[in-house]
């Protein structure tokens, strides 16, 4: 079966850059990306690409290229649709905030209403496409739903986690370590869904990258993932706290136990916390299905690495509370770094979120810099919290457009995020320009000590 026309639901931060990647490597193949947001769909087809709404280091390149030639941004997602071969469902699944499972499970209305959508527009066969992290066994739902209120025609469904990372997102899609594609193994149509798949990305991932499981592996391997990879951070994270009441030094330690081949290099930089919209929403999915079988164990297990990372977040503002002689109340402090990670504008869940908000309890004056990220998201991400009103926030909390004017007549500096242009700081004048004692707080592992120390800075880094 060979693919024409691949519609993707969802033109977010995986439905638009992972369709981006395909439409440019399948020029013969047309890829129309729908979404319910029709803000975020006009930015998409914005005739200034570097106005596309998410940033990534190469996706506007691509989007210039393939836009309006096999990539096409709509808001009519009917029609996308009814013309289709294969859908791919990439919408949002976050933790639920109300109900059964709130605080914990995913939420997978969005799922279904795509579902629902699908089998009411539906007039041919399709193959149905699980882009988004879902639980195990989502996949019987969707059948469910696509079976029972279609228009009698045929769905495959496949699972095919995304396992991008943002900031690396056009590389890791042109490069990926695996493709992961889960169907129905036992039947000839699943079988040929299924290389249908593969043909799109054998277009240029090597096939033994290439891997096929059952649809329930496929779904449990990314929450899997997720929790391997979030773990790692919390484990060098928990031995961060160990090296600063011992002497040792994480960034040694992180080296010294990465070179064991086994455990690889990879991942072990400590830090103020990890945020971004996967980890953490992911493993509390993985905990909630794992009570929800009765394994107690497992669950507790996996519910620690959320432990560490809330306890890392606070221990850092913590400490600079502590530092600064138990008070930053009416102490300006300059935030730098926004986004959850350097190369993104994203900023779900990110530990600036909550060293702010927790520094703004302890009545500090806060000033945020972030190269990417904008004044509204800063404010709506604070809102987001509900601790103090939006009137409170904006008079507590400023937001410039230049580092240095954030540091200016500041008591205190935090490096919340590893934008390299932070490293190149004029820190010398930014020192300058500080309340003394100066502090700087990185909580990146960004800065050297030795140079910010001779300057004269009062420096403090985790791990260190
Ligand atoms: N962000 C990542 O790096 C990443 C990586 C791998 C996997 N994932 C997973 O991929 C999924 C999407 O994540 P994201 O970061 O792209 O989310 P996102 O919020 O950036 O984008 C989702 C989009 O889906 C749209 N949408 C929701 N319901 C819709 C509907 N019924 N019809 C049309 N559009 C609809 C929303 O308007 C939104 O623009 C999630 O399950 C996430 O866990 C994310
Ligand atoms: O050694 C490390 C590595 C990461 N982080 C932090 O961990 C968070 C997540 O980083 P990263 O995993 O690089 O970015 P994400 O975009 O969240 O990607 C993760 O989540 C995606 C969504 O599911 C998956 O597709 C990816 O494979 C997985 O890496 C960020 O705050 C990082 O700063 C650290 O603190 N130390």
């Amino acid at each position: 079966m060979k693919i024409k026309n691949i519609c993707c639901i969802g033109a977010g931060y995986v439905g638009g850059p992972t369709m981006a990647v395909i439409a440019q490597k399948c020029p013969k193949v047309n890829v129309t990306v729908v979404d319910i947001n029709e803000n975020r769909i006009a930015q998409w087809n914005d005739p200034d690409v570097e106005k596309i709404p998410i940033y990534e280091p190469g996706l506007s390149e691509i989007v210039k290229e393939a836009r309006g030639r096999n990539l096409f941004f709509s808001t009519d997602v009917e029609s996308a649709i009814d013309k289709a071969d294969m859908i791919f469902i990439s919408v949002n699944t976050p933790t639920k905030t109300y109900g059964i499972g709130k605080g914990m499970a995913a939420d997978l209305k969005w799922i279904e209403l795509c579902a629902r959508q699908i089998a009411s527009v539906a007039k041919n066969d399709k193959i149905v496409v699980e882009k988004s992290t879902l639980p195990v066994r989502t996949a019987a739902a969707l059948k469910d739903i696509l079976d029972n209120t279609g228009n009698g025609v045929r769905f495959q469904i496949l699972s095919n986690p995304e396992f991008l990372a943002e900031g690396t997102a056009v590389d890791d899609l042109k490069n990926p370590d695996r493709v992961l594609i889960g169907g129905d193994i036992d039947t000839t149509e699943g079988k040929e869904a299924m290389d249908a798949l593969v043909s799109i990305y054998a277009s240029w991932v090597p096939r033994e990258n290439i891997l096929t499981t059952n649809v329930w592996s496929s779904e449990l391997s990314k929450l899997t993932a997720n929790a391997f990879l979030a773990q790692r951070v919390s484990s060098i994270n928990a031995m961060s706290e160990l090296c600063e009441k011992t002497g040792a030094d994480v960034e040694e330690v992180a080296r010294a136990v990465g070179m064991d081949s086994r455990v690889g290099p990879k991942f072990l930089k400590a830090s103020v916390g990890f945020g971004g919209s996967c980890f953490q929403k992911d493993i509390l999915n993985l905990v909630y299905i794992a009570k929800s079988f009765g394994l107690e164990e497992v669950a507790d297990y996996w519910e620690q690495v959320i432990k560490m990372n809330n306890h890392q977040k606070r221990r850092f503002a913590a400490n600079m509370v502590r530092k600064m002689y138990n008070t930053v109340s009416g102490k300006k402090i300059a935030i730098l770094g926004w986004a959850f990670k350097k190369d993104t504008n994203d900023t779900r869940e990110s530990a600036a979120i909550y060293v702010t908000d927790y520094l703004l309890n302890e009545q500090a004056e806060v000033v945020v810099y972030d190269p990417k990220v904008t004044e509204e998201q800063i404010f709506s991400d604070l809102n987001y919290l509900g601790t103090r009103s939006d009137e409170e926030n904006r008079r507590m909390v400023t937001v410039v457009n230049s580092p240095m004017e954030a540091c200016q007549d500041s008591h205190a500096i935090a490096v919340l995020t590893e934008w390299d242009e932070f490293k190149e700081l004029d820190w010398k004048e930014i020192y300058k320009n500080m309340l003394k004692p100066a502090f700087l707080f990185d909580g990146r592992r960004l800065l050297d000590r030795k140079t910010k120390e001779e300057i004269g800075f009062e420096f403090y880094a985790i791990g260190n």
